[in-house]
């Protein structure tokens, strides 16, 4: 069926004389999905002439909005409008710029797409390329790098939910990048909208004209008409010139197994066609163009790209390593000033990531470095655990980042792994005047290390700016919750507007806060003490002297290296009280008595003591159930495999994932 089904389709591209792409082979789903788009695109006869889309009749924006504002449902909703896609493709509730099992599964974007449309307006044809851009915290680097390839962004606020911590940080982004920003209030269809009070907090937040802002439901469809005509009448077109020697910026990549490393680029000077030798300024590498074409949403090849034109091209590009996210790529021989580039990410939150099986090492090294060239933002490196083997510590924005790149690996990789508990990078001061980061709790200095004759002075940690969002009537309880996480230059402003009724308004919060506090349960504490009306933000502030401690956990009196914490003074008992107690609930119980303890140094914090017990899986079956008694040796055989032994005690996975996921 799957392949009669796949005959027809070559059948059908043969019989349009179109050539099919390479990247619909790589699999039979991406197959179907790419023919169905490029195929519908022949059929209608819209063979793109790129020559036919001069910078005056492009328009490149991105859609910038606190998570689930509707970013994604706004994109599905203009690329229906403008025949990019219909209904049947689009199907039921699928939202087509969320491609990753794990964006449709939790209803967030992780990773920004890009999709260009054609819209006619006043008798002319206008290429609109919008940039679809992740909402939560974690991947605000993805939106900084999708706002680079824009000349404006349209603002979406959620009309019952009003301006959010991220609208705030996004609009500043965007602002700050020279972008013409358009104001739209969604979700207006919804009984709790307030779009009037809404359009008064986007003019106190932000001073935008309550005219400028349109009001829309990306649900129904009502106003986004009217969005398509303020992108193309208030967004400037890019500039470039077509006979300038060719700019192509850098600002996203995939790898393809067939063809390499794909790349999406946004010309801004020049002309890119297939065959085309080019260089990168970051690293003086040649390349030849193998294809090239636009994102239609899918890639449709085309004969060019031009100046203003974003697209992607594929070209003799091998290792993703190569492909610099902010990097400019000019003609050969015809060398150009580097634009500048992107600031890098800085990974917030490092883990390490074993695999349950350790025999499984190299082959989830392999699926982690190819996770890594779709999201360029993990840092990875090797590193070993007495209890757990070896394994990669990565580096990532934040802890949804982390769980997201967890489930990506499961879902895309089928690997099984244990992630250790999250640490900041810490900045450890030495005697002799140098500084390190560290990154790894095994690598933080013992309490003896700064006694004095020791080699550490002292030790700062990352902290953040914190914003927070809350109805009035939650203030106090986000205050208590920001000094129970150590925050401190604790600030808040009424956002009430004019005409609100009091006690009805909304408080924006701004607390210095430890990093390592918010990289825990900061956000889902958050979310439970405001019923889920807080919203959150927060940027890096630099680092403060703290006085941070390395704890470890001891089984029958051999330390667990996968189980070292880096923790506050003042909150060592209560941590150390709590994972004993959460050790001493996960591991069986064994045929020795088993001391759990945790330590600082020498020093015993916390203990509890397992007892002992016989495990004779087959004490309870009697008489000559030979078949019986041996599925459950068996059974024994293959949980002990995935046993991990620690001083002398069998640790099952179980135990690290209960204990590691919270
Ligand atoms: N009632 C109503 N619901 C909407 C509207 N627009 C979006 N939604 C819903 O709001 C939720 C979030 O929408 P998304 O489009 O996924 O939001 P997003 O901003 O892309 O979210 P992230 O990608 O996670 O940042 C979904 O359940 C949508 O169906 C609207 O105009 N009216």
């Amino acid at each position: 069926m799957l392949e009669s089904w796949r005959r027809a389709c070559l059948r059908t591209f043969q019989r349009y004389q179109r050539r099919v792409p390479q990247s619909c082979l790589s699999t039979p789903q991406r197959f179907f999905s790419c023919s169905a788009a490029c195929l519908a695109a022949v059929q209608q006869k819209r063979v793109i002439r790129m020559e036919d889309y001069p910078c005056e009749v492009i328009r490149n924006f991105s859609i910038i909005a606190h998570i689930d504002h509707g970013k994604s449902t706004l994109a599905d909703r203009l690329l229906e409008l403008t025949g990019t896609i219909t209904k049947q493709e689009k199907g039921l509730n699928q939202q087509v710029l969320d491609k990753l099992k794990v964006e449709r599964e939790r209803g967030i974007t992780v990773k920004a797409q890009t999709a260009s449309m054609f819209h006619e307006k006043s008798g002319t044809r206008y290429l609109l390329n919008l940039i679809d851009t992740p909402g939560h915290v974690d991947f605000s680097w993805e939106v900084a790098r999708s706002l680079a390839a824009c000349q404006g962004a349209l603002l979406l606020v959620d009309a019952s939910q009003g301006v959010q911590a991220q609208s705030i940080s996004v609009f500043h982004v965007a602002k700050e990048k020279g972008l013409t920003i358009i104001p739209v209030l969604n979700k207006i269809d919804l009984p709790a909208a307030q779009p009037e009070v809404v359009a008064q907090q986007m003019e106190s937040t932000f001073g935008i004209n309550p005219a400028d802002v349109i009001k829309i439901s990306a649900k129904t469809g009502k106003g986004v008409e009217q969005v398509l005509h303020a992108i193309i009448e208030r967004i400037p077109p890019p500039a470039g010139n077509p006979l300038d020697p060719l700019k192509a910026f850098l600002f996203d990549s995939s790898y393809d197994r067939y063809r390499g490393v794909i790349s999406l680029m946004s010309i801004q000077s020049g002309v890119l066609r297939k065959g085309d030798k080019i260089a990168s300024c970051f690293t003086r590498k040649k390349y030849e163009v193998t294809e090239l074409g636009i994102m239609y949403p899918e890639e449709v090849p085309t004969d060019c790209l031009r100046p203003g034109q974003v697209g992607f091209v594929a070209c003799s590009m091998k290792e993703s390593s190569e492909a610099h996210i902010g990097d400019t790529f000019y003609r050969v021989g015809q060398p150009v000033d580097p634009m500048p580039g992107f600031k890098p990410a800085k990974a917030m939150v490092y883990a390490g990531v074993y695999p349950v099986d350790s025999n499984d090492f190299l082959k989830l090294e392999e699926s982690i470095k190819r996770l890594s060239l779709t999201d360029r933002s993990v840092e990875v490196t090797r590193e070993t655990s007495s209890a757990l083997g070896q394994g990669c510590r990565l580096g990532f924005l934040g802890t949804l980042h982390m769980d997201v790149f967890r489930q990506r690996l499961e879902d895309e990789y089928n690997a099984d792994v244990i992630i250790t508990a999250p640490t900041v990078p810490y900045k450890v001061l030495h005697r002799d005047g140098k500084t390190s980061i560290v990154s790894n709790p095994t690598d933080f200095p013992d309490p003896a290390d700064f006694a004095s004759g020791g080699r550490a002075k002292a030790v700062q940690e990352p902290i953040v700016k914190a914003s927070i969002i809350v109805p009035e009537k939650y203030f106090s309880a986000m205050m208590e919750l920001v000094f129970e996480h150590r925050g401190t230059d604790l600030d808040w402003q009424s956002l009430e507007v004019a005409g609100e009724a009091s006690g009805d308004g909304r408080v924006l919060m701004t607390a210095t806060l430890p990093l390592a506090e918010i990289v825990t349960d900061f956000f889902d504490k958050l979310k439970s003490r405001s019923s889920g009306f807080a919203s959150f933000d927060y940027e890096d502030a630099g680092y403060q002297t703290s006085d941070m401690r390395k704890m470890t956990f001891l089984l029958n009196g051999k330390p667990v290296d996968a189980l070292a914490l880096i923790v506050h003074a003042d909150k060592a008992e209560a941590i150390g009280r709590s994972w004993v107690e959460k050790l001493f609930k996960v591991i069986p119980r064994q045929l020795f008595e088993i001391p759990i303890q945790a330590a600082i140094g020498g020093k015993i914090i916390a203990r509890r003591t397992l007892s002992a017990m016989r495990a004779d899986v087959t004490a309870g079956l009697y008489g000559g159930h030979y078949e019986r008694k041996l599925k459950h040796l068996n059974n024994q055989k293959e949980s002990k495999r995935k046993m991990k032994r620690v001083g002398k005690v069998d640790l099952p996975q179980e135990a690290f994932y209960d204990l590691l996921s919270k």
